[in-house]
């Protein structure tokens, strides 16, 4: 963690002095501890500086329920909230096949095994691969995001995103559905959570704390 963090600083020192406008969209991992570790190193304002998780989290969600209904991945719709790890939230009550309620198509013990396997997704990965991280997905996933900001398309997408009270959290970076146009992350969305939801979401921040703890240490 520490090697990845001094190889942040001194990218991030060189991405302000070379392009002191741009917004920075953070991979590497632990992406929501690394992408607060940026935005400290770099001094830019929050929105312009995201973390990438939940387009890649959510597209997996997306696929597992697709291959599971036999309908295209294009008509899922779903949401990830949280820290990229294995408490991520993905959000059945938010999630949709054409406009239509999944929890009203699939029964839950099968909705809790695609959760469960999106959480491990990118796990499952690494050890099929053997060595190295998914790459085709997250550069995918970058492209979405950038494109969303370069062409001020004002697209509704899951980031990591800086919080300042929204979802009652408060100086950290974490994993909710926001806004991304032309000056970065436009906005944050406050979706209403259920108990059981906010609980889990808790969890989730409890680990990306925990992170960033051993980062400052
Ligand atoms: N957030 C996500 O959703 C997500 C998804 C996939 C991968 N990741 C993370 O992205 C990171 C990269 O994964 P990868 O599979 O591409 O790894 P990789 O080992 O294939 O690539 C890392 C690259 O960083 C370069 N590098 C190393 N030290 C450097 C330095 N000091 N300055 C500049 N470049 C340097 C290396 O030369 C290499 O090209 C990992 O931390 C991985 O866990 C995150
Ligand atoms: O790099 C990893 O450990 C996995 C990566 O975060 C992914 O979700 O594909």
């Amino acid at each position: 963690m520490s090697t990845n963090a001094g190889i942040m600083n001194t990218i991030t020192r060189d991405i302000v002095k070379y392009s002191p406008d741009c917004t920075i969209i953070v991979l590497t991992n632990p992406v929501d501890a690394m992408t607060y570790a940026v935005f400290q190193a770099s001094g830019f304002p929050k929105h312009r500086v995201i973390g990438q998780s939940g387009v890649l989290d959510t597209s997996r969600f997306r696929t597992f329920v697709a291959h599971e209904l036999n309908v295209s991945v294009k008509d899922i719709t779903g949401f990830v909230l949280g820290g990229h790890g294995d408490d991520m939230v993905p959000l059945i009550r938010y999630s949709y096949a054409g406009g239509i309620p999944l929890e009203t198509l699939l029964p839950k013990d099968r909705l809790d095994e695609i959760v469960e396997r999106t959480r491990q997704g990118g796990g499952e990965i690494v050890s099929l691969l053997g060595d190295g991280s998914a790459y085709y997905a997250p550069a995918a996933s970058l492209i979405q995001m950038t494109e969303a900001i370069l062409k001020d398309q004002r697209r509704i997408l899951p980031a990591i995103a800086y919080l300042e009270g929204e979802y009652g959290y408060h100086d950290l970076y974490l994993g909710v559905p926001t806004i991304l146009g032309g000056n970065g992350l436009e906005e944050v969305i406050e979706l209403q959570l259920t108990a059981d939801e906010k609980a889990q979401l808790d969890q989730s921040v409890q680990s990306v704390k925990h992170v960033m703890k051993i980062l400052d240490e």
